[in-house]
């Protein structure tokens, strides 16, 4: 595979696309797969490389994958191999993703035993896993911690009982693990402080499909009567809300006419609300967000008039994965905006690489940068650059592509962890990149 994208920006671009299936809904939708011996059916899987690793992982463990096209699968999970899923193969490999972490849930209901290595992802900040852990320990699991290897090996005996848990915080994959868990143990469990997401959302709507009980989908409280048996099903991913608004802040930047297709727009929350701050002009158009070319937009303030700040919240605030392309965009905007990342300790660093192109940013501390727009009277210029996580990543390639002259962006496996195509696709926009 390259390794880097090389860009010739200042093209506008003009067109329409599509959203992929959401990435971080299909590591837990495919993790649910487990779940069950019968065949289950997913459509508009994304086409990138941690979803695929996910489903390699489930075939090496001996779930049956048949590969229908490249965005649909079935999976059937009716030969588990257990002993693969504490050899050092699957340690290794369960280590290059964080959604790996997610088949424990569906082991320890299923099996009564489950391992988890230290899991990978993104490297932007301590991401501990204490809320799953401490979820399974209430639900009746054993587990043993090891330092070393850095690895949690989990057991029940008598199978898991349900119980009422208050989560320390509505940890997302922690909270999809824990529910799934949950739905075949004894009894009832009820889950306060629960995250509640979208995908969160599709993973309950697809679990009582399968024949589970859980009732305050969509809610922070859930309650879960557990089942004996869960049967097959169908599931199609919701349209990934994380491009979508890195297809709107692209559009800002580039000063692009782009329609985005079947973005799933009652699904986005206080995403379009939040790029609106920024002065940014979207109309849903149905389905459809449609975005006007624009040549400059201004950042609100508050009412009071001082500075807006845009931060992160658990849903139905405003997502962590899209703070990074926030910032980007209000580099080129007029006005000014403080942006907060309170949820990770590392994911603002790379503001030094947009420093490094001109755009005037203070960074206060780890978790708040004040970005003064530049009003378009300065643009970014091109430089060598090297993606240190997938947002940021993606956050450099729209930097790229409304600088001046050519850019370089090393690195970029981060970039394909989670956004499918995106150089075939953005060259159909009129983009002038190639990967090299
Ligand atoms: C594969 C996957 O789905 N990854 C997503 C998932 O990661 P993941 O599930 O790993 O993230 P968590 O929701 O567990 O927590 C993220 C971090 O935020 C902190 N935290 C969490 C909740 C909270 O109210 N306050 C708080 O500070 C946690 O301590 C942790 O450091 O959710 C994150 C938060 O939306 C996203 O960035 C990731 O893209
Ligand atoms: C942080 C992210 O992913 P992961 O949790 O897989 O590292 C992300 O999708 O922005």
């Amino acid at each position: 595979m390259s390794s880097a994208f090389e860009v010739r920006g200042g093209n506008r671009l003009k067109g329409e696309i599509i959203p992929q299936g959401a990435k971080n809904e299909a590591l837990q939708i495919i993790s649910a797969v487990m779940l069950t011996p019968e065949k289950v059916t997913i459509t508009n899987i994304p086409d990138i490389v941690d979803v695929n690793l996910l489903i390699e992982l489930l075939g090496d463990a001996g779930v049956k994958l048949n590969r229908i096209s490249r965005d649909t699968c079935e999976f059937q999970a009716d030969a588990v191999d257990l002993k693969y899923l504490e050899s050092p193969e699957f340690k290794k490999k369960s280590g290059r993703l964080r959604g790996s972490v997610m088949i424990a849930g569906p082991l320890l209901a299923r099996f009564g035993r489950a391992f988890i290595p230290k899991p990978g992802g993104d490297k932007i900040g301590r991401r501990r896993l204490d809320t799953h852990i401490i979820g399974f320990e209430k639900l009746g699991a054993r587990f043993v911690y090891d330092a070393d290897d850095n690895y949690f090996r989990l057991e029940t005996t008598g199978g898991l009982k349900g119980t009422y848990m208050l989560l320390d915080e509505p940890s997302v994959t922690g909270t999809a693990n824990i529910v799934m868990a949950a739905v075949m143990a004894e009894g009832t469990t009820t889950i306060y402080n629960a995250a509640c997401e979208p995908y969160l959302q599709q993973l309950c709507k697809m679990l009582n499909r399968m024949g589970a009980r859980i009732s305050g989908v969509g809610s922070n409280l859930l309650t879960i009567e557990g089942v004996k048996y869960l049967g097959g099903c169908e599931h199609s991913m919701l349209p990934d809300m994380i491009e979508i608004g890195s297809f709107i802040g692209l559009a800002a930047m580039t000063q692009s006419e782009i329609t985005i297709k079947n973005a799933g727009v009652d699904n986005l929350g206080i995403i379009p609300e939040k790029f609106r701050q920024l002065g940014i002009q979207l109309e849903i158009r149905g389905n459809d967000i449609y975005i006007p070319s624009q040549d400059s937009y201004e950042i609100q303030t508050f009412l009071d008039g001082s500075i807006l700040t845009i931060s992160d919240h658990p849903w139905p605030g405003f997502t962590p994965d899209l703070l990074s392309i926030v910032l980007v965009v209000a580099t080129q905007a007029k006005g000014s905006v403080m942006i907060h990342q309170k949820m990770f300790e590392s994911r603002l660093f790379f503001v030094d690489k947009l420093i490094d192109m001109g755009a005037q940013i203070v960074l206060c501390d780890p978790h708040r940068a004040v970005v003064i727009g530049l009003g378009r009277q300065h643009p970014l210029r091109g430089i060598t650059m090297s993606s240190p996580d997938i947002r940021a990543g993606v956050s450099l390639l729209i930097a790229a592509l409304s600088a001046e002259g050519k850019s370089t962006i090393q690195n970029i496996d981060q970039i394909d962890r989670g956004y499918q195509y995106i150089d075939e696709r953005l060259r159909k926009l009129g983009a002038d990149i190639k990967r090299v």
